[in-house]
C-alpha cells in the first residue's frame, strides 16, 4: 500500500467571557474570523501594538455549538477509525478555556455534550448499518496521567502505577491496563461515568486536583469482513485526550506538592512543545519522545501512524493575552506535523477471531441475524 502524508489538523476554540471575568470588567481581545481561519490578538498592555494574526484550518468562535465542533473535528477521524486508520484527537490549553467542555461537555441538555460522549451514538450507529458481511469487536480504555505517573481509571485498585511498553509490531502500549468490551453506546457511557468517578476519589485519596493530569479515553474497533469467503482484520484506535492546563508556575503562584504537579504537568507538556519543535524543524534528527509519558502515549499521534486532530482552547478576556498568545504559538507550529496513517490490516494482536461467539450473541441481540 503506498504511504500518504498529512499534517496534524489544528482548529482553535475561543469561549465567551464568562460572568466573573464581565463583572471584574474584562474585555475581549480575541477576535475570530470564521470565515477565513483567522485569529487575531490585541495586546491590551500597548495600544500601538500591531495586533497578531494566526491563520488556522478552522476556527470556532465563542457561539460555537458543540454539534458543529463534532462534526468538523471529530466526524471524519472517527469514520477513519472505523476504516482501520489510528485516530487522536486532543485539546490543548491553559485552565478553564473549555478544553473538559470541549471534549466531555455535560450530558443535560444534549446539545451540550461534548466530543467523546458523541463518538459513542456515531460507532454504534455506524457499526448497526454497516454491511452484514461486517463483525465488530469494540473495546474501551481509560487511563489518567498524574505527576508523570500513569493510572487505570477503569481498574479495581486505581493507585497502581501502569508502565509503558513497546512492541515492536504494534508499537506503544500499556501494560495491565484494562480493556473493556462493549456492546452499546449506554455500556461505554457507564464507563466513561466510572472512570470520571475513579479519577475525582482517586484524586481526593492523593490528594490531587483531577484537572492537573492528562487523561486518555481510549477506543479500540476492530473488523472482521468476510470477503469471498477469506476473512479480513482491521484495526482502527481511538484516542481521545483531555490535557491538563497548561498555564506557566509563576502565574499559578504553586509551593510544595503543587509545584510538583505544575512543574511535572510543564514538564510533559514543555516536552511535547520539544517534541512538536523537532518536528517541524527539518534539521532535527532525535525526537525527544522519551522525556516524557504524554509525549511516549502520543508519539504515534505526532509524526506517526494515526490521523490527528488538535484542539486548542483558548479565552478571551485581556488578562490572559500571554497564555493566549502562547497557544496560539503552540498551535501554530503543530500544523506543519506529518503523520503517515495507514490502515491497520491483519495485526497480530486482534482479538476479533477470539470471540466469534460474542459477536454473533451481540448481532443476536441487535436483530442484525
Ligand atoms: N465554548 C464554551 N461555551 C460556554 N461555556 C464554556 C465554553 N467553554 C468552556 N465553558 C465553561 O467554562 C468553564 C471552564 O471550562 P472547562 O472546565 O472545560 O475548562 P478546562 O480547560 O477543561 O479547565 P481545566 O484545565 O482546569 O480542566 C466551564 O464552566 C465551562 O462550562
Amino acid at each position: 500500500m503506498s504511504k500518504k502524508f498529512e499534517c496534524v489538523r489544528v482548529v482553535i476554540r475561543c469561549r465567551p467571557l464568562n460572568d466573573t471575568e464581565k463583572k471584574d470588567g474584562h474585555v475581549c481581545i480575541v477576535n475570530m474570523d470564521t470565515k477565513n481561519g483567522q485569529v487575531t490578538v490585541r495586546n491590551p498592555k500597548v495600544a500601538d501594538e500591531v495586533p497578531k494574526q494566526f491563520t488556522f484550518d478552522q476556527i470556532f468562535d465563542t457561539q460555537s455549538l458543540q454539534e458543529n465542533v463534532y462534526n468538523q473535528t471529530a466526524h471524519p477521524i472517527v469514520e477513519s477509525v472505523l476504516e482501520g486508520y489510528n485516530g487522536t484527537i486532543f485539546a490543548y490549553g491553559q485552565t478553564g478555556t473549555g478544553k473538559t467542555h470541549t471534549m466531555e461537555g455535560k450530558d443535560d441538555p444534549p446539545t451540550l455534550r461534548g466530543i467523546i460522549p458523541r463518538t459513542f451514538d456515531h460507532i454504534f450507529q455506524r457499526i448497526e448499518n454497516m454491511a452484514k458481511n461486517k463483525q465488530f469487536l469494540v473495546k474501551v480504555s481509560f487511563l489518567e496521567l498524574y505527576n508523570e505517573e500513569i493510572r487505570d481509571l477503569l481498574s479495581k485498585n486505581i493507585k497502581n502505577k501502569l508502565e509503558i511498553r513497546e512492541n515492536p509490531d504494534t508499537g506503544i502500549y500499556i501494560k495491565d491496563l484494562s480493556k473493556f468490551m462493549i456492546e452499546n453506546p449506554q455500556e461505554m457511557r457507564e464507563k466513561l461515568l466510572h472512570g470520571r468517578e475513579n479519577r475525582a476519589v482517586g484524586a481526593t485519596a492523593m490528594n490531587q486536583d483531577s484537572s492537573r493530569s492528562h487523561s486518555l479515553f481510549q477506543i479500540t474497533v476492530e473488523t472482521n469482513e468476510i470477503v469471498q469467503g477469506q476473512s479480513h482484520v482491521t484495526v482502527g484506535k481511538l484516542n481521545l485526550v483531555d490535557l491538563a492546563g497548561s498555564e506557566r508556575q509563576s502565574k499559578t503562584h504553586a509551593t510544595g506538592d503543587r509545584l510538583k504537579e505544575a512543574i511535572n504537568i510543564n514538564q510533559s507538556l514543555t516536552t511535547l512543545g520539544n517534541v512538536i519543535s523537532a518536528l517541524v524543524d527539518n534539521k532535527s534528527q532525535h525526537i525527544p519522545y522519551r522525556d516524557s509519558k504524554l509525549t511516549r502515549l502520543l508519539q504515534d499521534s505526532l509524526g506517526g501512524n494515526t490521523k490527528t486532530v488538535m484542539i486548542a482552547n483558548i479565552g478571551p478576556a485581556d488578562y490572559n493575552f500571554d497564555e493566549t498568545l502562547s497557544t496560539l504559538r503552540y498551535a501554530n507550529r503543530a500544523k506543519q506535523i506529518k503523520n503517515e496513517p495507514k490502515i491497520n490490516e491483519d495485526p497480530k494482536d486482534a482479538q476479533i477471531r477470539q470471540f466469534q461467539e460474542e459477536i454473533l450473541n451481540y448481532q443476536l441481540k441487535v436483530g442484525e441475524v
